[in-house]
């Protein structure tokens, strides 16, 4: 990708301050729309985080727009990210969401449009949150959903509570609605904190989990943004993440003595660079020799050889040597190379997208490291690359398919707040949105921590929930155009009494041939609200 020079194609973005109006412009070139969103107080740290990483907001930062989201004007106000949105402002008046996920999910819905004018056009959007909380526990889902329903590709990154909070049952359904919603799903789990750094103090703690969070945002923000020797941009991205199934994006920055053994004991340091970039303490289980597809980012110091690579790339592609000469053959022979016999070849390993950048030597001379890996493909039943055989975030759901690409926001008005018809679609989802999906008993006692839990429901719920929003989302998207009974039970800022939300039967009916509607019981009872 060669970035445009041309300063005559820019795009003007929106920039809000914190009242949720428009203060001021910010020009724009027109490469891919990325947006960074940091929702509730954990989120909102995670992006401030990003602003304070040396050379960040200097080098590619300043080509992606940052935004926080808060009930809390005040913790809004004491950061230094410019670009603001209050949620339910009118409701809230700024006040928190009081760690009610309730409270939060209406503030949010209260705010939709705003956030919708925020994330159209985007091609690619962030969106980090704290699980657990008021306000990015069912917000985050809200404006992931938001971003999918303009088309983006969403990349969701958590952080799940420490044990002591007692905020399981809230972060399991943030989670679930997250992943629904999000191309890729990256949890940090806090209690891993305590176990990893038991004598650091608590906001640096803190800290370690806020890193991991904006080092994978900055990693593939640099995968797309920065150019390279051999060059990588958004659409490898959206290769990769298409390939479907659960994805985990992992990043680590190496140097020093660990490393100064890579020219002589290469086997040894590989396999120390393998351990540490995929064994990374605070994310939950990532699974990763289960990928079915890499997008690898190696920006390395010279020690890093053409054969280094090659091991250490094989190592994630898993490529057998002896495959490659079984083709010999067929190399032998290429004046009868016909269909058939190029389709005998096999395909095995994951697929590999790699992008490499030379770093200079550190000042000692020894070697550097900085890698970033988008892994995908993890639970899927076909381990083998064969696209085609997996169900693409795309493919699966017919919400997506219909959803509309926006164009780049070019008008200098401020946003509009007139309701449209997707956004209506999310307030009525937005109330059916959390299922009734305890951990079975089973799961209970399997699990060991958070992310065990969370982890071993998310992969519960999947398909029979998948099926079921898929039917809720053809009906309720035609449903309520022009609804105004659905639009004002919206604003309410309180659930309907009913524990059936699924709001539109009629119209549900019929996208379901006549079978009786998918019902999504909830109620304010199923919710841990600690009030
Ligand atoms: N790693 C990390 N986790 C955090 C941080 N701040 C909060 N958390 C975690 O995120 C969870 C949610 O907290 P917040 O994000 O502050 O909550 P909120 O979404 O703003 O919701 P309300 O405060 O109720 O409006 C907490 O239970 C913590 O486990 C942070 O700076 N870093």
């Amino acid at each position: 990708m060669t970035i445009p020079t041309n300063m005559e194609n820019e795009i003007v973005l929106p920039v809000f301050n914190s009242n949720g109006g428009k203060t001021e412009m910010k020009e724009r070139d027109q490469l891919e729309k990325i947006i960074v969103i940091g929702i509730g107080g954990a989120g909102n740290n995670a992006v401030d985080y990003l602003y304070k990483q040396p050379g960040y907001m200097d080098n590619v930062g300043k080509s992606v727009v940052h935004y926080i989201f808060n009930t809390d004007e005040n913790c809004l106000n004491n950061l230094q990210c410019e670009n603001k949105l209050v949620l339910g402002k009118d409701t809230l008046k700024g006040k928190g969401a009081g760690a009610n996920i309730n409270v939060g999910r209406n503030a949010t819905v209260e705010s939709i449009d705003e956030i919708t004018e925020i994330v159209k056009g985007a091609d690619l959007v962030f969106i980090t949150a704290g699980m657990g909380g008021g306000t990015g526990t069912l917000g985050s889902s809200i404006v992931a959903e938001t971003a999918k329903n303009v088309g983006a590709i969403v990349v969701s990154l958590v952080t799940l509570p420490f044990q002591y909070e007692n905020r399981k049952r809230n972060a399991f359904y943030g989670i679930k609605n997250l992943y629904k919603y999000s191309d890729s799903l990256i949890m940090i789990d806090n209690q891993k904190i305590v176990d990893f750094y038991p004598d650091y103090e608590f906001t640096q703690g803190l800290d370690e989990a806020n890193k991991i969070l904006s080092n994978a945002i900055s990693g593939v923000i640099k995968i797309i943004r920065n150019p390279t020797t051999i060059n990588t941009d958004f659409e490898d991205l959206k290769t990769i993440l298409n390939t479907g199934g659960k994805s985990q994006i992992l990043y680590r920055s190496l140097e020093g003595e660990e490393l100064a053994s890579i020219t002589e004991n290469p086997d040894e340091t590989i396999d120390y660079i393998y351990k540490e970039v995929t064994t990374s303490p605070l994310i939950t289980r990532s699974n990763i020799e289960q990928a079915t597809a890499f997008l690898i980012l190696l920006e390395c110091s010279s020690h890093f050889t053409q054969r280094i690579m090659n091991q250490f790339v094989s190592r994630f592609s898993r490529v057998n040597q002896e495959d490659d000469d079984s083709l010999d053959d067929l190399l032998d022979d290429l004046a009868n190379l016909d269909d058939e016999k190029i389709e005998s070849i096999e395909n095995n390993g994951p697929q590999v997208i790699f992008a490499y950048n030379k770093l200079p030597n550190s000042e000692d001379g020894t070697p550097r490291l900085n890698i970033t890996i988008v892994a995908t493909g993890m639970g899927t039943h076909d381990s083998n690359r064969n696209q085609e055989q997996h169900e693409t975030p795309i493919q699966e759901s017919a919400y997506r398919s219909q959803s509309i690409k926006a164009q780049p926001q070019t008008s200098q008005t401020a946003p509009k707040v007139a309701p449209n018809t997707n956004n209506l679609a999310i307030k009525q989802n937005a109330e059916a949105k959390v299922l009734d999906t305890k951990p079975t008993p089973a799961v209970k006692e399997e699990a060991t921590s958070n992310s065990d839990i969370l982890l071993a429901g998310l992969q519960n719920l999947d398909e029979a929930s998948r099926q079921k929003l898929l039917e809720l989302l053809g009906g309720a998207q035609v449903a309520t155009n022009n609804n105004p009974k659905v639009e004002e039970e919206y604003r309410s800022p309180v659930l309907p009494e009913s524990n059936n939300l699924f709001v539109n039967q009629e119209a549900t009916n019929k996208s379901t041939q006549e079978k009786p509607a998918t019902k999504l019981s909830f109620s304010d009872d199923d919710l841990d609200i600690d009030e």
